[in-house]
């Protein structure tokens, strides 16, 4: 698990000096395997078989442009990384790789990435690949995140889309399967992310980025976290009874969202002096349980997936 307080950089060289990690640390490649596994569950559940190496295809090419579109981010945000603690050190702001290195990268793999998978697939998914990069990069990274507190909420669809791009890439198609699979990770974005907010509040402060914590205050995010939270839970669990749900999936999501409740209602009922006393503990555990949240649904949607290839599957 990450560091949270420092940033996760690969390559260790001084500034000027770069080396292949720091172009590969442009990619965000820890955020990227979440989105990736969403976009694998996504490709592996549609009721097509796909042949193992275009399957192989999809995936990478997929993985590479959620990197590229992670390094057009940071290649817009240097100014306000070089000023957060947790991100100070990434290549652009350490000065270790160039802005214009970065954003050629990311305008290189990006192209790449939508061609090849619209070669290796279908046009419907290139075309959801190249949505889903601008979404992230010019909807999110460069309009939402610096003008409004909302910003993550609607922004959050950028990271939404891997699944649905998944689905698209094995059937030519988006479906009810492929929208449910999106609700879950939309709704799923903001209390992963208000958590982390609630604990890196000084950052976004220092950076003059108006995410909820420094617009609406902590007390307020933490209201925000609980109605969120509800509200998925709702969702995670009625998916339950839809045609990606069944039992097995039943019951990883009762497990999961009494669980995330109960870290959400810990959260609502903290005071700052508490969590300050502490360093954020609580809030801490709760942005943890959110990566293994969204892994286990997605892994048991897997499963029911491979339990109906076998006629065992859902209800
Ligand atoms: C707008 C939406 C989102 C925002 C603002 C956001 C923000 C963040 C931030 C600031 C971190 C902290 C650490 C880091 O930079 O590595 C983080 C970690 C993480 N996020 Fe998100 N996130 C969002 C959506 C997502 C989505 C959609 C996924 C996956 C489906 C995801 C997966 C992860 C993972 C796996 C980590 C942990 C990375 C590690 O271990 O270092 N995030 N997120
Ligand atoms: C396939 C494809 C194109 C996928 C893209 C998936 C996607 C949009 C993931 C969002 C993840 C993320 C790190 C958001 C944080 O951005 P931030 O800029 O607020 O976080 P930062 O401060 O760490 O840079």
């Amino acid at each position: 698990m990450t560091d949270l307080s420092t940033n996760s950089t690969l390559g260790s060289s001084q500034p000027g000096e770069a080396q292949l990690g720091d172009y590969f640390a442009l990619l965000k490649p820890r955020v990227m395997t979440l989105v990736v596994f969403t976009a694998f569950v996504g490709l592996l559940a549609a009721p097509v078989p796909v042949h193992p190496f275009i399957g192989f295809c999809a995936i990478l090419f997929i993985a590479v442009g959620g990197g590229a579109s992670g390094a057009l981010n940071m290649w817009w945000d240097a100014d306000i990384d070089g000023v957060m603690k947790r991100t100070a050190k990434r290549p652009i702001p350490a000065g270790r790789v160039e802005p214009g290195e970065a954003l050629g990268l990311g305008l290189a793999l990006s192209a790449f990435s939508c061609v090849f998978l619209g070669l290796a697939t279908n046009w419907l998914a290139g075309g959801l690949l190249a949505f889903t990069i601008f979404f992230y990069v010019v909807i999110y990274t460069m309009w939402l995140k610096r003008s409004t507190p909302q910003n993550i909420v609607i922004g959050g669809a950028a990271g939404a889309f891997p699944p649905m791009i998944g689905w698209a890439a094995a059937t030519g198609s988006v479906s009810v399967e492929a929208i449910l699979m999106f609700s879950l990770t939309f709704m799923w974005t903001p209390p992963h992310f208000w958590a982390l907010a609630l604990f890196m509040r000084s950052d976004y402060d220092d950076a003059g980025v108006p995410m909820l914590t420094v617009t609406h205050g902590r007390r307020s995010t933490r209201v925000h976290i609980l109605v969120y939270t509800l509200l998925l839970a709702a969702l995670a669990v009625g998916t339950a009874f839809t045609s990606v749900g069944g039992p097995v999936y039943l019951a990883v999501a009762l497990v999961l969202n009494a669980l995330f409740i109960k870290g959400a209602w810990d959260i609502f009922r903290r005071d700052e002096a508490a969590s300050e006393t502490d360093n954020y503990k609580t809030e801490k555990r709760f942005f943890k349980l959110s990566l293994l949240y969204l892994f286990a649904h997605f892994g048991a949607i897997l499963v029911e997936a491979g339990l109906s290839r076998f006629g065992l599957g859902g209800w």
